[in-house]
């Protein structure tokens, strides 16, 4: 496949409320999109999930885009084929970064699969036509607020319910939408707000029967992972530190995790995505795809991958209305709690030219 240029384009779509974590609030996602443009007359697409500050992992949106424009992309198309797979070789010798790799990865993967006639889910090895949907619940201002949005989500279908905590919003909140709903799938994700001197108090959690309490720890401590997993009843699954298949392997090996959250851009992409899902399958541990508010694009190729058998969890595949009013690409709605696996060939989903248009704050074409 010979790819003739890249355009990398920057929309800014507004959050429907804001979503407050326990390393800030977002308002409104400023998104990177690398669209891949073929001689073989496919397109393909990749979303970048960088926020625009570094504050979820060290990369952002602005470093990204000048990842991509300086080294990626003068990578790709100095490559006889432009494969995803043999992207993979020049992108190794370029250090981190894997959210800005898993952008034009992904834009390779969808015009080669486009190109092939073949969905992304079934290249991966999809074995559902659906998926269950899970909700992330951000830090709110009460109690009552936020067992008002947990009875709208719950309303809406969706199968599992994950709270945000952090320390001062965690133990008292937890026991609140436990009492109020009843045997819900219910966890928690800390995003590393605590330390392991807090073990004593998420050991409070274990009477709630969580599904999962997720990276309590800075991605870093996976020693203090291991320790706090001997010191919870509650399974401790991992996010941040899950950087690879290899960290996936360590982590598992050293009993710092027994679930994992598989999210591509932070692995560099679906094909190391894909390894991390076998590496906890071969291990037995169960996985499930995470979110970082993808729009559709990003959100069509989630839910792929989440369609793979080892994917046995809810993940944050929420409906496209969870974050935004409109989505650039058809929106993702619930049925009976699940979103549909897209059919068509790659990614199975296009943006729509005129709401495209509308949200875009910035282009550029890169070619040889
Ligand atoms: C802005 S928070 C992004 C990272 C966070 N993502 C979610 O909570 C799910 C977001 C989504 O539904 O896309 C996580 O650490 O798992
Ligand atoms: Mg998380």
């Amino acid at each position: 496949m010979k790819v003739t240029g890249f355009e990398l384009r920057r929309i800014a779509m507004p959050l429907v409320s804001p979503f407050r974590t326990s390393f800030g609030v977002e308002r409104d996602r400023d998104v990177l999109l690398v669209r891949a443009v073929t001689e073989e007359g496919a397109e393909g697409w990749g979303e970048c999930v960088a926020m625009s500050a570094p504050l979820y992992s060290s990369e952002y949106v602005d470093a990204a885009a000048e990842v991509v424009r300086r080294y990626l992309v003068p990578a790709v198309l100095s490559l006889p084929d432009a494969d995803p797979y043999q992207a993979e070789v020049p992108f190794a010798k370029i250090k981190g970064h894997p959210m800005a790799k898993a952008a034009v990865q992904t834009a390779l993967l969808d015009a080669r699969l486009r190109l092939a006639g073949m969905p992304l889910a079934a290249h991966l090895g999809a074995v559902r036509d659906r998926v269950p949907a899970g909700v992330s619940v951000g830090i709110m201002d009460s109690i009552p607020e936020l067992l008002e949005a947990v009875e709208g989500y719950l309303a809406e279908g969706y199968l599992r319910i994950k709270l945000k905590i952090q320390p001062g919003w965690d133990v008292a909140p937890v026991q609140a939408v436990r009492e109020r709903f009843g045997d819900i799938l219910l966890q928690v994700d800390a995003n590393t707000a605590y330390t392991l001197a807090d073990a004593r108090h998420l050991a409070k959690l274990d009477p709630f029967d969580l599904l999962l309490m997720e990276q309590p720890l800075p991605e870093d401590d996976i020693r203090g992972h291991a320790e706090l997993a001997r010191q919870v009843r509650t399974p401790i699954c991992l996010d941040e530190s899950i950087t690879s298949a290899r960290a996936a392997a360590d982590a598992i090996a050293l009993g710092a995790t027994s679930v994992v959250n598989i999210k591509p851009g932070r692995v560099g992409g679906y094909l190391e995505a894909r390894r991390v899902h076998d590496v906890c399958a071969a291990n037995g541990v169960p996985v499930w795809v995470g979110g970082m508010l993808e729009t559709g694009l990003g959100r069509a190729a989630n839910v792929a991958l989440a369609a793979l058998p080892g994917c046995v969890l809810p993940g944050d595949t929420s409906a496209s209305d969870r974050y935004f009013s409109r989505d650039i690409t058809a929106p993702f709605v619930l049925a009976d709690g699940h979103l549909p696996v897209p059919t068509a060939p790659g990614i199975g989903v296009d943006p729509d030219p005129a709401t495209l248009t509308e949200v875009t704050t910035a282009t550029e074409w890169l070619a040889r």
